[in-house]
Formats: structure tokens, C-alpha cells, sequence
């Protein structure tokens, strides 16, 4: 049986007197690959951040690769972790070079400066753009790429230190329809590979889940409001819970589409 990755239990978040979490349990095994699905405000960067071990809950437990939050270093817990969101995008100098971004996820730094980097890792952050499809780029300057360009070195840079545990806030938010059926196709490969790390996505569109996940976890409100495997998740019912509305849910080809019930049917 596969190893344990990540344990949350009974998971509160509190900011401002609001609770951004409510009592989420969550228990993610290494060769399983969620999504984490819900409508904005739900709690989902919140929980991504938890897993990351770059934000404590305000109660439970967080038990992170072997680890404990709160009990461990998260300098040395971090890096074993690659972490793809828009705000460390935000966070890159806009003269940055792309090759550089990947590199330097090796010191777990954004910003080149002065450190060395052998020959295996620019050949690996080569590699890395390459199965992403960004090889072409790797001398353009970040402020230059196009949003699905972006998105794509960022997962590079995420799987640069070779994670035990990968985690995509919203990679596909602002790509056009091409964009999004190759980082689906993407993500599809890299899924169903059996070296690649654990992996969790956050998205708010079922269409966006590639295939080759294997769990989801629904959030609304902070809570959660379905977890498991995902044909048993992308239920009408526990979607239309999450989202507020009558939706009818269908899977065709892998691939999962949802669409509001008219009243009139
Ligand atoms: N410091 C804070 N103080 C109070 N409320 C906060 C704070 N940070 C976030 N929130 C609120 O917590 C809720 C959850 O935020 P979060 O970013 O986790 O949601 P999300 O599901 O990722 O949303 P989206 O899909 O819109 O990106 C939101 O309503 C947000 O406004």
C-alpha cells in the first residue's frame, strides 16, 4: 500500500474573525493525484497553502512528508514541495530570464543572483521545458511570455527540485481553449506517469480536471462538502451542493463536463 503524503485533521483556518476553513479532514496517499474544486472564496488557495506548509492552521493537525507543522523547520519541509500559484508568478523580476526561473528553484529563491549552477541542473531545467513545451523560450525574459506560457514554465519551475508533492493553484485560469487543452494534455501525461509526484490542483471548472486524477475534494464555505475518489465526488448532487446551483454532471471520453439544469427540464 502507498505511503502517506499529506493528513490534515480537523483543519480550522481563522483570519479577521472569519473562518477561512472549518474542520477539513484530508488525507492524500503518494500515488494519488485530487483536484480540488469549489466556487470562488471557497477556501481553496487557503487549503493549497496549508499543504504547502506556508500557512499554519489556526487549530488541527497538519502532518506534511513524515512531518509535523509546528513541530518541524519548514525551510527544510519546503523545498520538498513545488508549488505553482500565481503568486509566486507575481513575485518573479520582470527582466528575469525563463531559464533562470527554473534554476533557481533548485535554492528554492526567485531572483538570480550569484550562485552556481552545475551542468545536470541546467540540463534538467532544460529537460523540464521542454516536456512542458516551453523549450523555445528559455532565453525570453518572463515579463515577455504569453498567460499559458507563464503558466507552463511555472509548473517547470515547480518540478525543478523534484517534489515529493505538487501543488497547481489554478493553472489553467486565463488560458483560451487551446491553451487549456494542451496543459490538460499536459497535466494528463504528467499524471499518469508513475515517477511523477503526488499531485493536487485547484480549479473551478470540472472541464479543467485531467484525466489521470484520481480524487477529489469539494469545497464550499470553507468546508467540505464531498472527498474521494472522483467518480464518486462528481456527483449532480455534490456538485450542485458546491456550487450553489442545480448542475447535471457528465464524463465523456475521461473528460468531465457540468452545466446548470435549465428549469424547464
Ligand atoms: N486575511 C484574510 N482575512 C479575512 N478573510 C480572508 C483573508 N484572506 C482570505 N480571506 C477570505 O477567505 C476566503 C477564502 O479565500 P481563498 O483565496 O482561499 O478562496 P479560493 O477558493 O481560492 O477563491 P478563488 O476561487 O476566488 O481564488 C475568501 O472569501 C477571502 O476573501
Amino acid at each position: 500500500m502507498a505511503g502517506e503524503v499529506l493528513r490534515l485533521k480537523g483543519v480550522e483556518v481563522r483570519r479577521e474573525g472569519a473562518s477561512l476553513l472549518r474542520d477539513v479532514d484530508w488525507t492524500v496517499a503518494e500515488d494519488e493525484r485530487w483536484v480540488i474544486v469549489g466556487p470562488n472564496g471557497a477556501g481553496k488557495t487557503t487549503l493549497l497553502q496549508v499543504a504547502a506548509a506556508m500557512l499554519f492552521p489556526t487549530e488541527g493537525s497538519v502532518e506534511l512528508l513524515g512531518e509535523t507543522l509546528g513541530k518541524t523547520d519548514v525551510f527544510e519541509l519546503r523545498p520538498r514541495i513545488g508549488l505553482s500559484s500565481a503568486a509566486i508568478a507575481d513575485k518573479i523580476p520582470s527582466d528575469e530570464k525563463v531559464i533562470d526561473i527554473v534554476l533557481t528553484a533548485s535554492y528554492a529563491i526567485i531572483g538570480r543572483w550569484k550562485e552556481e549552477y552545475d551542468s545536470t541542473d541546467v540540463t534538467r531545467a532544460v529537460e523540464l521545458l521542454d516536456a512542458l513545451g516551453c523549450a523555445h523560450l528559455i532565453r525570453r525574459r518572463f515579463s515577455t511570455l504569453s498567460e499559458g506560457e507563464r503558466k507552463r514554465v511555472s509548473i517547470a519551475r515547480a518540478l525543478m527540485p523534484d517534489p515529493e508533492l505538487l501543488l497547481l493553484d489554478e493553472p489553467a485560469a486565463g488560458l483560451d481553449l487551446g491553451g487549456r487543452e494542451d496543459l490538460v494534455a499536459r497535466l494528463t501525461a504528467l499524471a499518469t506517469d508513475r515517477l511523477a509526484p503526488t499531485m493536487a490542483l485547484v480549479t473551478h471548472h470540472v472541464e479543467e480536471v485531467p484525466e489521470g486524477f484520481t480524487h477529489a475534494l469539494l469545497l464550499r464555505r470553507g468546508s467540505v462538502v464531498g472527498t474521494g475518489k472522483v467518480d464518486e465526488v462528481f456527483t449532480d448532487e455534490l456538485l450542485s451542493e458546491c456550487f450553489g446551483l442545480p448542475l447535471k454532471v457528465e464524463r465523456q471520453d475521461g473528460r468531465w463536463h457540468a452545466r446548470a439544469v435549465s428549469p424547464r427540464a
